[in-house]
């Protein structure tokens, strides 16, 4: 564990806190003086390179500047949630890559069949009639020595030994055709299954319901699968491949070592048993050392995202958080680079250990060959034969070691990648239940939500009804849940109590993408999507071929967003998007008429509008608010804290830490005196002064 100064010169915690620094079996890990002894908590398998988190102690967790200065300490990466791949830790013994290789291959072949027969099959196929080639190179090889060994003037034993000769040239020719072929048909299957798989990771992350991206673990699993699981897919593939040409090479050659002398055989496999566990240790200890680092990772990559962003480039500069960033950055690098040394010294010496086995055995393997030699068991034709193919062997023994070691290794990153799936799948709202078309009336009954790992409800046994053709608004302080509560309108949340019915049926048993169709959403977190101005507005209905809603134009208009959208180079077809080229930019005004265009042209029969107009001029701002009127067929729930804006609705439903705590009409509420006046008036005396 490093205990040198950090980058601004500070000791490291172990030279600061006075706590024990305990030495465990999996490498070393602090223990604070007094704090309690967390020895019971799991520790998994075998660390590689000492990979614990550092834990906070209670002081300074509660004071989060205490360990501020301090390279090594990073409380908000002591996350132990690594923790929870315990079992993965288990499953990387080496019995149990053996045990689990076979239903790997199964599936890397599954996974190339899939996406191309021919292109498996000639991989395959190619790679061992390759293989038989080496036999018959070998043999062949072995008759020629014995020809020219043999007693008898020079140009009879050549011209004997030019038959065998011949062979073994074809031999090597038929080999390297078949190999290039192979290699062809493997390289095509790279790209193949990246498209497959890249595109079956999208379709994942962008059906799960949006209550898992709250989640932070499934951010996690997320990042990893597409960090690194996505793209070993083409890898596990291409190693099965070269496995299978490794095994076929060791077969071909130890078929022709067979026939010269069997004795030679398991002198093959003494020497082959140090590389292979040599090489699983390796790729064990990476794998396991990138789990624990993931937390850190990902930090690292936020980091790296706010320094290089345009987006985030106005504030880092307004602010001038280039040092804090900077210090940040250097902080969590300093611990990964620390993490990333550890790990190279302890592959490295694995690899010694390994390497030291691995020359003693072929040293066996060698003496023995001389000792049958001198003893007269094999002729020196067939002894040197028997070299030419214990060099063959060896090379694919190695290239069947690193294809096995690179198989299990990029098939544990690709575990993640299907784990991500599954999960993903597993928080998919499977289709099916009943369609539905509309909805002439809309109760919430008693609904709840609470977020994951939270105490208090975000909204808690809230009741109301929405019609169609009414003007609904949701007001209330900042945090009172009034999000919360349209995302459950809109069906982009499951109540964690409580029914939402629609026209009387609990809308969870309504088929959520009819549902979702009849729902439009300004929301107050919306993105600028980097398309041209069209399709920014056309996004949300972009496969809309019948003439229900407003045209582009329309929606644009009724968002003020038009005479804007002429007026940039390409008028409607300009490029949203400063990093490509003839990219354009808009203000945060104009971006937030455009996302109310998109609004509009959805045409939903439910219009969500959260602080829809935060951005916007007044004049814009009055516009579009005349727009929301209330319009016969559909129903709009406003939220904004400008309470002019709600005067005319038909209800208002006034909210206080996630419950409704008023509900009636402006002139209603003032009446009745409550939160709402205060608020109102409080807005209004800005006005009157
Ligand atoms: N994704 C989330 N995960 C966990 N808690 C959340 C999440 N989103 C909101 N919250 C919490 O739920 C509560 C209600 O948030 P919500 O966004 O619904 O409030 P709001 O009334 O819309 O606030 P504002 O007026 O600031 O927009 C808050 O305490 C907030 O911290």
């Amino acid at each position: 564990m490093a205990k040198e100064a950090g980058p601004d010169g500070t000791r490291s915690r172990f030279g600061l806190g006075g706590g024990a620094v305990e030495p465990t079996r999996t490498g070393v890990r602090q223990r604070a003086a007094g704090a309690a002894d967390d020895s019971a908590e799991p520790v998994p398998g075998d660390d590689p390179g000492g990979e614990q988190p550092d834990r906070p102690t209670t002081a300074e967790r509660d004071d989060p500047t205490a360990r501020q200065d301090d390279p090594a300490a990073l409380p908000e990466l002591a996350d132990p949630g690594w923790f929870h791949h315990g079992a993965t830790f288990a499953e990387t013994s080496f019995w149990s890559v053996a045990r689990r290789l076979p239903a790997i291959i199964r599936e890397a072949v599954a996974l190339a069949w899939g996406v191309s027969r021919t292109d498996t099959l000639a991989a395959i196929g190619l790679n061992i009639l390759a293989g038989i080639m080496i036999t018959f190179g070998l043999l062949a090889t072995s008759t020629v020595l014995r020809e020219l060994f043999a007693s008898g003037p020079t140009p009879d034993r050549v011209r004997s030994a030019a038959p065998g000769l011949a062979v073994a040239a074809l031999a090597v020719m038929a080999k390297g055709g078949l190999t290039i072929a192979a290699g062809w048909a493997q390289a095509r299957l790279a790209p193949q299954i990246n498209y497959r798989v890249e595109l079956r990771l999208f379709e994942a992350t962008t059906s799960v319901d949006l209550a898992a991206f709250d989640d932070a673990g499934f951010a996690e699993e997320m990042d990893r699968a597409r960090d690194r699981g996505m793209t070993e897919a083409a890898s596990i593939v291409d190693d099965t491949v070269n496995l299978i040409t490794g095994v076929v090479g060791v077969i071909a050659t130890a078929a022709a070592v067979t026939v010269i002398q069997p004795l030679l055989l398991p002198c093959l496999l003494v020497a082959a048993v140090p590389s292979a566990v040599t090489a699983i240790r390796i790729a064990r200890r990476e794998y396991v050392a990138l789990l624990a680092r993931i937390t850190r990772r990902r930090r690292m990559w936020m980091l790296a995202t706010l320094m290089a962003n345009r987006l985030t480039a106005v504030e880092v500069r307004t602010y001038q958080m280039r040092g804090f960033l900077l210090g940040e950055y250097r902080r969590v690098m300093t611990m990964e680079t620390a993490a990333q040394l550890r790990l190279v010294r302890s592959q490295t010496s694995t690899r010694v250990g390994g390497g030291s086995i691995a020359g003693l055995a072929t040293f066996a393997v060698y003496a023995v060959l001389g000792w049958l030699l001198l003893a007269g068991v094999v002729p020196l034709a067939a002894a040197a034969t028997a070299m030419l193919a214990l060099q063959a062997a060896r090379t694919s023994l190695g290239n069947t070691i690193h294809a096995t070691n690179s198989l299990y290794e990029d098939a544990l990153y690709y575990r993640d990648f299907l784990t991500f799936l599954d999960r993903a799948d597993s928080r998919t709202r499977s289709s099916g239940g009943d369609p539905v078309a509309g909805f002439e009336e809309i109760r919430v009954e008693e609904v709840s939500l609470s977020y994951p790992d939270t105490d208090e409800p975000a909204v808690d046994q809230v009741s109301l009804t929405v019609r169609r053709g009414e003007v609904i608004a949701l007001v209330g302080e900042n945090g009172s849940g009034k999000t919360t509560l349209a995302k459950l309108l809109a069906g982009l949340y499951q109540p964690t109590g409580g029914t939402i019915r629609w026209d009387g049926v609990d809308v969870a048993t309504l088929d959520a993408g009819s549902l979702g169709a009849n729902v439009a959403v300004l929301s107050q977190d919306w993105w600028r999507f980097p398309f041209t101005a069209r399709q920014n507005i056309t996004i949300g209905r972009y496969d809309r071929t019948d003439e229900a809603g407003p045209t582009v134009v329309d929606a644009a208009k009724a968002a003020t967003a038009h005479e804007m959208v002429t007026g940039l180079p390409h008028g409607y077809d300009t490029l949203l998007d400063r990093s490509f080229k003839d990219g354009h930019d808009l203000s945060g005004g104009q971006w937030q008429r455009l996302v109310a265009a998109r609004g509009l042209y959805r045409h939903g029969q439910l219009l969500i509008c959260d602080e829809p107009s935060a951005a916007l001029d007044a004049r814009a701002e009055h516009a579009l608010f005349q727009r929301l009127r209330r319009q016969p067929d559909r129903a709009v729930v406003l939220i904004t804290h400008r309470l002019a804006n709600v005067r005319h609705a038909d209800r208002i439903y006034v909210l206080r830490d996630g419950k409704l705590i008023e509900e009636g009409t402006h002139d209603q509420l003032v009446e009745t005196g409550g939160l709402y006046r205060e608020l109102f008036e409080l807005q209004a005396s800005g006005y009157a002064e």
